[in-house]
């Protein structure tokens, strides 16, 4: 129902580097505060300067679950200092994809009993049963990939009923691994939350359900019936329904706020708390693009490009993947793990800083590199799925700077290019969001490549944005309206693309190809 006054909403979002919190205000049609707690600067104990632990062993990429909870507590402790947080009439939260945590069966007294004169770490810390959380850039579990795949009946099948192969990085073959790895672990486990659902749990005060945009990024959700697939669960780990959430949509409301929120950072004890997402479905939402036709890049940590599916085709080649729309119906969501990790390591090789970079790669280049092409990937990567640990080159490896940075920019759009041409789409407009979707160089580059206009938004954070969207929309906020109001273009950011380069990006592609397969 309609609220006659809506309030405000917040949205707070978990990803990969850091948890942000925004507020829009739906009567002023403005985002009046935003805060960010990022967790190697802010949670140095952790030792996880890019928000994960470094130097995992055989492709094993985990975090600390204590550093999430943590900076709960810090972010709305920094927060309260500043805004007055009883105006929240709704909140929703936005997660890093396929992250999972692991908790014993004392997690939901605990949730539902939280002290707010102790700290959320302390009295949640006892619940875990594995200490270290594995996340989306683990790509240890190849083998489990091939067991679940094999027992369903190969990985068309498991594409089929979970709209994607058997992958990695994916929570179903992440929990295969632990139940490998620590029967008896896995067996004093209770629940498994996402990234995104633990957030919501906590707002929450009780554990919520996973919602069908996350969800659909585990191999366990079937994306027919929208229900846990017993074959999926079967051939993953014994008795894994009863430690799974349920699998809801996206626009519900779970319940009240914790009192844990009210009593210690002034949240109203009326605050409503709708269902969690993955960063990216939320970043649809956020981007303005939940109908067909537009497409969204998002220039985090990883790259992701997606667009809300009118039909949900599979990728042949099974890079790709069909999530749930929180609007309702299919996306698509390509994942490139190298993206900022890549443009990083090469900005600290040539001791650039991001002012110089595009700026002296780009300007100082012609479209094209004159032939120069890289395979810009500094470790493994998911798109395509190879064991890369160094960018490949068709030139010296000592070519000047300029070189080097445009050689790695084109080859990131050019790769992407090339692997979401499966969607059948080309796009009419892209939206761009993320840290990187700031640098005017890149998002030109983008046009160009894609011969498509570029949109980007005066708000960097899609997914937070998008995040208190989604709380006003569970609240029976019309999404369209909030639409109009929160995801217009900053005033002067649409770029077009340069016409004249089209050949030079459809030869620099071939070129691209080739290098790639040689
Ligand atoms: N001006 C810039 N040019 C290119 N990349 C940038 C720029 N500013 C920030 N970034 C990149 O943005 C990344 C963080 O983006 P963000 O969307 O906050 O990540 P995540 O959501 O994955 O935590 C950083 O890793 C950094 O490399
Ligand atoms: O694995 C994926 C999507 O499938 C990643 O996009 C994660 O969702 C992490 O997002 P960022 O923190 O890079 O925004």
């Amino acid at each position: 129902m309609k609220r006659e006054s809506p309030g405000m909403f917040l949205g707070l979002d978990s990803s990969t580097q850091s948890l942000s919190a925004l507020v829009i205000d739906p009567a002023s049609g403005s985002v009046v505060h935003e805060t960010s707690i990022n967790f190697g600067a802010d949670l140095p104990a952790y030792q996880s300067p890019s928000g994960f632990i470094p130097g995992g062993a055989d492709g094993e990429v985990h975090a600390d679950p204590l550093m999430w909870i943590e900076a709960i507590d810090l972010l709305f402790s920094r927060v309260a200092e500043s805004f007055d947080l009883s105006q929240i009439t709704a909140l929703a939260a936005s997660g890093q994809q396929h992250g999972s945590v692991y908790f014993d069966n004392t997690l939901v007294q605990r949730l539902s009993t939280l002290a707010p004169e102790k700290s959320l770490k302390e009295q949640l810390a006892p619940a875990l049963t594995r200490a270290t959380a594995p996340i989306w850039m683990d790509t240890a579990s190849g083998p489990e990939c091939a067991e679940i795949a094999a027992a369903v009946g190969g990985n068309e099948e498991v594409c089929k009923l979970s709209g994607s192969i058997a992958i990695e990085r994916f929570t179903g073959p992440q929990i295969r691994r632990f139940f490998k790895q620590d029967p008896e672990a896995y067996e004093n486990t209770g629940t498994i939350h996402l990234v995104s659902s633990l957030i919501g749990s906590i707002m929450a005060g009780k554990s919520i359900d996973i919602d069908h945009g996350d969800g659909a990024g585990m191999n366990l959700l079937n994306v027919h019936t929208l229900s846990w697939d017993p074959d999926l669960l079967e051939a993953t780990a014994p008795n894994l329904r009863d430690k799974l959430p349920r699998a809801k949509p996206s626009a519900s409301i779970t319940g009240k706020i914790s009192n844990y929120f009210v009593d210690k950072y002034g949240f109203s004890s009326n605050c409503d708390v709708a269902l969690s997402t993955g960063d990216n479905p939320s970043s649809l939402v956020g981007m303005g693009a939940t109908e067909p036709g537009t497409f969204v890049i998002s220039l985090g940590t990883s790259d992701t490009f997606f667009a809300a599916m009118s039909n949900a085709v599979t990728d042949p080649q099974g890079f790709g993947h069909v999530f749930g729309n929180p609007a309702g119906g299919f996306m698509s969501l390509i994942c490139f793990r190298n993206g900022s990790l890549s443009r990083e390591a090469l900005r600290d090789e040539l001791g650039l800083g991001w002012d110089d970079f595009d700026v002296a790669g780009l300007a100082k280049t012609p479209a094209g590199n004159e032939g120069r092409v890289m395979l810009p990937f500094y470790g493994p990567e998911i798109t395509p799925r190879r064991d890369f640990s160094a960018p490949v080159r068709n030139f010296p490896v000592d070519a000047p700077a300029e070189v080097q940075v445009r050689a790695l920019l084109e080859g990131q759009f050019l790769n992407m290019r090339l692997h979401s041409a499966w969607l059948g789409e080309q796009p009419t407009l892209i939206r761009l969001t993320g840290g990187a979707s700031q640098n005017n160089g890149i998002a030109q580059l983008i046009a160009d490549i894609f011969q498509a206009p570029v949109e980007r938004f005066a708000v960097a954070n899609g997914a937070a944005l998008g995040a208190a969207l989604r709380a006003a929309h569970a609240c029976g906020q019309n999404l369209a309206d909030l639409n109009t109001q929160f995801c217009q273009p900053a005033a002067d950011s649409r770029i077009e693309p340069d016409t004249s380069k089209k050949e030079t990006y459809a030869e620099s592609l071939e070129t691209y190809k080739q290098l790639l397969t040689a």
